[in-house]
């Protein structure tokens, strides 16, 4: 069975479990699915009302945009297990000989950028949400302002959530090139969506505050 279809009960027992997945790379995917499907609900609950109707186009762009994200983020729950499996195995892998402690080497180094894969992806997924969230901190329906705090928090937490992830990762990989482009790619995506998802937020506690 997927991961993404047991209850809500069953995946946080199965979490809370030593198994190997779910692990922080899945917790991740989920608190960015549970982010971006807020930024639907504030949609739906501003889509057709006068008040918003000069939005209603932009509304409807991010609602399709918002419910592509919310699919591909569930899916990466079951991908990061199946991702993160080979590097599970390889820590336990036997170094008694010369010979089983190259080939764990060697696996260890494949296994950890197979195991890096997924959080980059989680990464650029709450990178783009957390936009949609910044738009509708100033078009949405302000009944649902405070979801849009909720969802911009939980995308904070999921994009950082993925960057260790693969920080853990890439402390043990050999290659640097490798490494070092990696970290380009990702750092700065991280930098700029907190600190996004920081002035959205912000903005929410302006509103509500009186
Ligand atoms: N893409 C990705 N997703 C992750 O979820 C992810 C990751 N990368 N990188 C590393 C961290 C850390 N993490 C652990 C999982 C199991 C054990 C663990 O100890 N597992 C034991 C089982 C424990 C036991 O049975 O006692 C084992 O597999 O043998 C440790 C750490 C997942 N992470």
């Amino acid at each position: 069975m997927k991961l993404a279809d047991k209850t809500c009960n069953e995946f946080v027992n199965e979490l809370a479990s030593k198994n190997p997945v779910p692990g922080g790379g899945g917790a991740a995917a989920l608190v960015g699915a549970i982010g971006v499907a807020l930024s639907s609900m504030v949609c739906n609950l501003t889509t057709g009302k006068k008040k918003y109707a000069q939005f209603e186009d932009d509304i409807q762009d991010i609602l399709k945009k918002a419910q592509e994200l919310q699919n591909s983020l569930m899916q990466m729950i079951d991908e990061d297990a199946e991702n993160f499996l080979p590097l599970s195995k390889a820590y336990g892998m036997p170094k008694g000989t010369e010979q089983e402690r190259k080939l764990k080497e060697e696996t260890l180094e494949k296994a950890l950028k197979q195991a890096c894969e997924v959080p980059i992806k989680i990464v650029k997924a709450c990178y783009d949400a957390i936009k949609l969230h910044a738009e509708l901190v100033d078009k949405g329906s302000r009944l649902a302002i405070s979801d849009v705090g909720v969802g911009v928090q939980c995308l904070r937490a999921a994009i950082i959530s993925g960057q260790l992830n693969i920080v853990i990762n890439i402390n043990s990989i050999k290659d640097s090139v490798y490494v070092d482009r990696i970290k380009k790619e990702v750092m700065p995506l991280v930098k700029e969506g907190v600190n996004l998802a920081d002035k959205v937020y912000e903005k929410v506690e302006q509103i509500l505050s009186r």
